[in-house]
């Protein structure tokens, strides 16, 4: 069967061992083919793939619930239910969306894209199953790297406690998106390595090969399952949690893998299968790959591995004018450190890893940890610098607010990815930040419009002792260093007049600049602002932009309620009197009694009636006494 042929897991079911195994390399060929002409997530579906069959061949999807965390290693599962005839529309406006999704199929019964919520997803679903008396296989593929993200050690802390049936399949390729790191990493490379599971591997694969092919297998597993459960309760770090374990088999080995999935199934209460995987199986290129460069690709010629996508030659990637930046910072100033949550490749920290190894640290798909990490590094004398994409940011909140921004550390927050993202869809589009970053006390929020402002800001951010942010988005610049570095004063904006102003539009980031040239091409007479910084706000110039009288647009490329506009319309709100906005000031407010607190911060019923007082004094225009 071509593999653009399969509809329905169904068809693997009727297929022999030795059938799969041919499937399993028809797949990795129309994988990388396909993925090298609209790019995509190559490297994980590469080494998931007779997982991923030995799993439909042994649940029966849709009736069964897999969740794959992150899902971007859902590709095969896609095409064995019945996606590959669009794989040509992968990440593309109404196309294949690259994780699961569940209005695409019956089959994505989750959806993600942030990782680490696998867990506790199949354990919500597992409860739910429960509770309505109904039956079915709830199955979660977790993998290595996902495994440091607090939430799946949260779920595991849940899921031993409450007991319900659950498989948890961990796809151990000892690789995050780069090399993982962390000491759940290196207790599981004991595990991986350890004496009495390469006997217990052994044991598996000698059963295995013994027994007989075809459904009936749990008779000749009775032995392993025997010197298994004897072996349970010593698997190291799942024992921790109270989970049984069975592994670590190889998950290249589709017989293998039926049959480990078969006793798993055969399970009751929560079970952990220890899959070992090699990420990008099947494509050396992907297969050598230690940096991370292989996960996700633009389209590619699968010949020679090299991009199809051809870069000016004087543009870098926002992400590399910051690390350029940065690492020119860091050889003045010793107490520049950097951090990453696991994206050391794609922010572009991997030079600075090289040259300051001491002083770069990748903490794992962990960034609430990452930000009080950097906290505590500031607390304690250090300046760092931690990069994290703008979807990621979403999980740090309470971090940034509570650690960060409450003791006005000095912390400098690169968020790498904000703004449209594109291919990712909606679980990456780093679009919330202004909005929920705006309220925070005590941060700067900053975006440059070009590689020069960037690296200004970027020096400016280390002379400040506050936290300091500044986002940037996916793409490239044109880029020439700095000679000198230039600090900006915090809260400026610029103008740019374009022949005689009619209009200002206030905007922010590379827009500033094409929207100057635009409109010098079609002469058009415009103010344009620079509105780089979003807390604080250039509110002199503020005032004076108001007193122009003129039409006032401003252009956001990022989500508009409580963005850039919500922040000038509070603050234009003091020229009409009949609007008086009473609430809690741009500050944190220590503890006392409610009632004191509210005194003090004007929220109390008497501050209000004060206020309508003035009101009731005040000349009305004949529209309010209509009202
Ligand atoms: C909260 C969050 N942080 C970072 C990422 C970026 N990211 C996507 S996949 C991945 C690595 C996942 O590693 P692993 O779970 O071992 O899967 P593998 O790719 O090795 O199959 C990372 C860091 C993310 N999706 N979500
Ligand atoms: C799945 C995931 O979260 C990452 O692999 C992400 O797709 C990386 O995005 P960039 O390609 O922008 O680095
Ligand atoms: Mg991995």
């Amino acid at each position: 069967m071509r593999v653009e042929d399969i509809r329905s897991p169904e068809q693997i079911k009727s297929m022999s061992v030795k059938e799969l195994r041919e499937f399993a390399t028809d797949i990795r060929e129309f994988l990388i083919r396909s993925i090298s002409q609209t790019g995509g997530h190559l490297s994980s579906n590469l080494g998931i793939v007779e997982l991923t069959l030995a799993m439909h061949y042994v649940f029966d999807s849709p009736t069964d619930k897999m969740i794959f965390d992150v899902g971007h290693q859902s590709y095969v599962h896609k095409i064995l239910t019945g996606r590959a005839h669009k794989f040509a529309t992968l990440r593309k406006k109404n196309g294949l969306s690259g994780f699961q999704k569940r209005k695409e199929s019956e089959h994505d019964c989750w959806e993600a894209g942030h990782s680490s919520t696998s867990l506790s997803a199949g354990l919500g679903m597992a409860i739910a199953r429960d509770l309505k008396g109904e039956h079915y296989e709830v199955i979660s593929v977790i993998g290595d790297g996902a495994l440091t993200g607090g939430m799946a050690l949260e779920a595991l802390n849940d899921i031993g406690a409450l007991h319900k049936k659950m498989i948890i399949i961990f796809n151990d390729n000892a690789m995050s998106i780069s090399k993982n790191h962390g000491a759940v990493e290196k207790r599981i490379t004991n595990l991986r390595s350890s004496p009495l599971y390469r006997t217990v591997k052994k044991d598996v694969k000698t059963n295995l090969n013994h027994s007989k092919t075809g459904l009936n297998v749990l008779n000749s597993l009775t032995h392993i399952r025997d010197s298994l459960k004897e072996n349970l309760v010593k698997a190291p770090l799942f024992k921790e949690f109270g989970l049984d374990y069975l592994g670590p088999v190889d998950g290249h080995d589709i017989k293998a893998l039926i049959k480990v999935l078969e006793t798993a199934k055969e399970h009751d209460g929560p079970i952990v299968v220890h899959v070992v995987t090699k990420k990008g199986k099947g494509y050396p290129f992907a297969e050598q790959d230690k940096l991370g460069k292989w996960h996700g690709v633009s389209p590619f010629d699968p010949k020679t591995g090299q991009s199809l996508i051809k870069l000016c030659t004087d543009e870098l990637s926002w992400s590399e004018v910051i690390s350029k930046t940065l690492i020119r910072l860091a050889f003045k100033h010793p107490e520049i450190v950097a951090i990453t949550p696991a994206m050391a490749n794609g922010s572009k920290l991997l030079e600075f890893a090289r040259l300051f190894p001491d002083r770069f640290f990748d903490c794992g798909i962990a960034e609430e940890h990452a930000m009080t990490m950097a906290a505590g590094m500031a607390q304690g004398g250090l300046h760092p610098f931690l990069s994290i994409y703008s979807s990621f940011l979403q999980r740090a909140y309470d971090q940034i607010n509570h650690d960060v921004a409450r003791m006005d550390l000095p912390v400098v927050i690169g968020i790498d990815r904000a703004g449209l993202v594109g291919d990712d869809g909606a679980t990456h589009q780093g679009v919330f930040d202004i909005a929920f970053l705006r309220s925070i006390p005590n941060l700067i929020l900053s975006q440059p419009k070009d590689a020069k402002e960037a690296q200004n800001l970027l020096y400016t951010a280390f002379m400040t002792n506050a936290p300091f942010c500044i986002r940037y988005p996916r793409g490239t610049i044109p880029y020439q260093k700095n000679e000198e570095f230039e600090r900006i004063k915090i809260g400026s904006w610029t103008c740019h007049i374009v022949g005689m102003p009619e209009t200002i539009l206030i905007t922010y980031g590379p827009d500033v600049d094409r929207i100057i040239q635009k409109a010098k091409e079609n002469s058009i007479g415009l103010m344009v602002v620079n509105a780089r910084f979003f807390k604080p706000l250039d509110t002199k110039l503020l005032d004076t932009l108001i007193k122009e009288k003129l039409p006032i647009i401003i252009y956001e490329t990022d989500i508009k309620a409580g963005g850039l506009s919500s922040a000038i319309l509070e603050f234009m709100s003091k020229y009409d009197e009949r609007i008086k906005i009473i609430g809690i000031g741009d500050h944190f407010v220590d503890h006392g009694s409610i009632r004191i607190l509210r005194k003090e911060e004007g929220i109390d019923m008497e501050s209000v009636f004060k206020e309508l007082e003035h009101y009731e004094h005040a000349p009305r225009s004949s529209s309010d006494r209509s009202l």
